[in-house]
């Protein structure tokens, strides 16, 4: 097994690393780079992970994972290039940078697969989708769906999906929770204390989540079995079309798309 290089441990760096040994991958197969040394100090603390210089982690692996934000991309590609060898993979998980955008500032010809992941990874619960690039044969896709796979389900796409895949699942965690505040508000509006208000609303949800999920029955139906004629769930479904909630959301998976797009400009 060759060693990964996880540069850039921040939210989505520290999932995957801890992701990748829960799902028991040796300590000394892996590598971070960080460019803080409080945070490197806490990952070694935490995790025993060796903490390296991005050049330094670059010579030393086979498969480098770029997790950094979109604008510091350009900078940390910079540092790395030289030392990417002929039969290394790079994967990109930064929103809306391309692989195109990777490839050409790499030696000419090396392999390169663009994934957009999510944090429900840190419960191997999570969202990827992978899409490989110009000099890319099935086996690297293939081993950059192994390195998602430790934390949850991951499926391949053509790359023009990849910002509506960022709108939906990459950013889909924030708007549920968003959606979870929301209605623990109304709760304590309602005079709940806040910790029930909490424990009915989560566990709604999961429960609404496994319905979907198990009984394979389309969303629609699902919400028609709860609606009876006349009743409370009418009553509210009627508030949120007239405060136009469904075409918010699509406006809003609109907007994140385009930001998407937008990211690899700088
Ligand atoms: N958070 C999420 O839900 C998701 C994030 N992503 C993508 O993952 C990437 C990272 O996001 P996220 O983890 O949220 O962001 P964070 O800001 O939490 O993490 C980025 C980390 O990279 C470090 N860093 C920046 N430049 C360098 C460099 N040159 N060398 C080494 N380390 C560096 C930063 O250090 P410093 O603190 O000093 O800036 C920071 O710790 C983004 O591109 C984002 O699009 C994709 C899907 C979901
Ligand atoms: O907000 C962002 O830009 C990143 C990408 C998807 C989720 N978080």
């Amino acid at each position: 097994m060759g060693t990964v290089a996880i540069f850039g441990a921040g939210v989505m760096g520290e999932t995957l690393l801890s992701g990748l040994l829960r799902a028991g991958r040796p300590v000394d197969a892996l590598v971070i780079t960080e460019r803080r040394p409080e945070r490197a100090a806490e990952l070694t603390e935490k995790y025993g992970v060796r903490v390296l210089e991005n050049a330094e982690a670059a010579a030393l692996a086979d498969t480098l994972v770029l997790v950094v934000k979109p604008q510091d991309m350009e900078s940390l590609l910079e540092e790395v290039a030289p030392h990417v060898r002929p039969g290394d993979l790079v994967v990109s998980l930064a929103a809306g940078i391309t692989t195109s955008f990777v490839e050409s500032r790499l030696p000419e010809g090396r392999s390169v697969v663009r994934v957009m992941p999510n944090t429900p990874a840190l419960v191997d619960q999570g969202m990827a989708a992978v899409s490989g690039g110009a000099h890319c044969a099935p086996e690297h896709v293939a081993e950059a769906e192994a390195l998602l796979a430790a934390t949850g389900k991951v499926v391949e796409v053509p790359e023009k999906l990849q910002d509506a895949v960022t709108a939906i699942s990459g950013s889909g965690p924030a708007y549920i929770f968003y959606v979870v505040e929301a209605m623990i508000e109304a709760g304590v509006v309602l005079g709940m204390p806040r910790a029930t208000a909490t424990e009915l609303v989560v566990q709604t949800l999961f429960g609404a989540a496994t319905m979907i999920k198990e009984t394979g029955q389309h969303p629609t139906v699902l919400r028609e079995q709860v609606t009876s004629p006349g009743g409370t769930t009418a009553a509210a479904l009627r508030e949120l079309d007239d405060h136009k909630v469904r075409a918010a959301f699509i406006s809003a998976m609109e907007a994140a798309a385009l930001r998407s797009r937008e990211l690899a400009g700088g």
